[in-house]
This record gives C-alpha cells, sequence and structure tokens, in this order.
C-alpha cells in the first residue's frame, strides 16, 4: 500500500472510532477541518445519525452540506455536546498544534463552547513533545494592519516567525476572517507553553494561536494497520 493510502487509512479509521464511541441522535456536533475531519462527518452520514453540525471552516461548512447534514452555527447553536477536529502535532500532555489548514480561529472558538473535544489524527500526530515531527512552527493569526509589529514581538520570545503565502494567488494567505497567518517556528523544546501561549495571545494585533491547551478530552490515532490508540489524560 502506498504512504497516502496508509495515512488515509490511519486517519479514517480514527476518525470513524471518535464517531462511533461519542456521536449520539440528538446531539449538536462541532465540526473541524483539515483531512481527517472528512471521515468523521462520512460517518455520521453513514451511520444516518441525526445531529446538528457546527462548522469551524468554509471547508468544514460545504462537507457538512455535501453530506445532507443539518447545518448551524455558533449563533443559534452556542453549546455542543461534542467536537470533532484534526491536530497537527499532540504532545504526551495533551498540548496540540492546530492550523495547518489556517482554520484555528473558529476551530478554538467551536470546541470553547463543547462539552468534549476529541482529536481525530493518524499517527505521525502523537508526540512526545511539539516540534518533533511538526516542524512548520506555531500558527498564529493576525489582523493584517499589525502583522510585522506581531512579527517582532514574536522574535523576542524566541521564535522565528514566517508570514504564510498563498499557493496559486500572489501575496499572503488569508483566513476565513480575512487576516494574516504567521507561522512561529521553534526549536523543541517548548518552555512553558501555557504561559507562552499567554504571551503569544497577549500580543496586540493576534487574534488567535494553534496552541490549543487543556482543550482536548481524548486523542484519537490512527495507526498504519488501521487500529486505533486512543489516549485520555
Ligand atoms: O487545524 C487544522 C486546520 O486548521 C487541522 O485540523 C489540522 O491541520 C489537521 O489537518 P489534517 O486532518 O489534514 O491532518
Amino acid at each position: 500500500m502506498g504512504d497516502k493510502l496508509v495515512l488515509d487509512n490511519a486517519k479514517k479509521a480514527a476518525a470513524y472510532k471518535a464517531v462511533d464511541e461519542y456521536v449520539k441522535d440528538g446531539m449538536n456536533v462541532g465540526i473541524g477541518s483539515g483531512s481527517t475531519i472528512k471521515y468523521a462527518v462520512d460517518r455520521i452520514k453513514e451511520l444516518g445519525l441525526k445531529v446538528t453540525c457546527v462548522p469551524t471552516s468554509f471547508q468544514s461548512t460545504q462537507l457538512i452540506i455535501e453530506a445532507g447534514l443539518v447545518l448551524s452555527d455558533l449563533s443559534r447553536t452556542p453549546k455542543l455536546h461534542v467536537t470533532i477536529d484534526g491536530a497537527d502535532e499532540c504532545d504526551k500532555d495533551f498540548n496540540i498544534i492546530k492550523g495547518g489548514g489556517a482554520c484555528q480561529l473558529q476551530e478554538k472558538c467551536v470546541a470553547y463552547v463543547s462539552d468534549t473535544l476529541l482529536i481525530v489524527a493518524d499517527y505521525t500526530k502523537d508526540s512526545v513533545q511539539l516540534g518533533d515531527t511538526w516542524k512548520k512552527g506555531i500558527p498564529i493569526e493576525v489582523i493584517p494592519m499589525a502583522y510585522v509589529p506581531v512579527m517582532k514581538k514574536l522574535e523576542s520570545l524566541s521564535l522565528k516567525p514566517v508570514l504564510r503565502m498563498a499557493v496559486n494567488k500572489a501575496g499572503p494567505v488569508v483566513s476565513d476572517n480575512g487576516n494574516f497567518i504567521i507561522d512561529a517556528i521553534f526549536t523543541p523544546p517548548l518552555q512553558n507553553i501555557p504561559q507562552l501561549a499567554i504571551d503569544i495571545k497577549m500580543i496586540p494585533g493576534v487574534v488567535e494561536t494553534g496552541l490549543f491547551i487543556n482543550m482536548a478530552k481524548k486523542l484519537y490515532f490512527g495507526q498504519k494497520d488501521g487500529s486505533v490508540i486512543s489516549k485520555t489524560l
């Protein structure tokens, strides 16, 4: 089997297991973003579950609509039973980096109002410490007018900020919220991750960081052989 197929099977196994364990008829469900979450939506559809879905991006809105599921938003559905989302890297203490797809702002808003946040990912996202496998840094959403001073401040926090550039478009990536994304590259180990998350968030112009601390209840990692390792703290 090719590497991509192995990875896709691992993602699917993780997403299916999370849905099977947690999602029930009548629930309000947050739908994360990325390539893994597609399988969670597939499973919800396959099981015919009667749930109300709140998306975390343009992409997940499309997934919900295409699957024929009930689409809502945080204004109409401000309290969720469970959110299922992907991740770029998870450490042994459940510190998580998200935002590889630039969706971390809406993802965090949706996760925050959820009773339970489940992370579904393939085995490459399961690390001892952040930065072991994810080399693209911490995604940080910033308002466009402030990106230069934010980058300078990030340098003073020993991070190496890079403005994320678009592919097939001249200029920077523009998030679903009209903002820029700075990827703050770091050399592991990160010291005091909860404090770092606060320090970054406190910089004027920063809207949200891709550091998800103390948020996930359970992590599901699909393995090469199609099994799933799940972890709770
Ligand atoms: O945080 C995210 C988007 O902002 C994604 O959940 C994260 O990048 C994982 O994506 P994938 O499931 O494609 O590996």
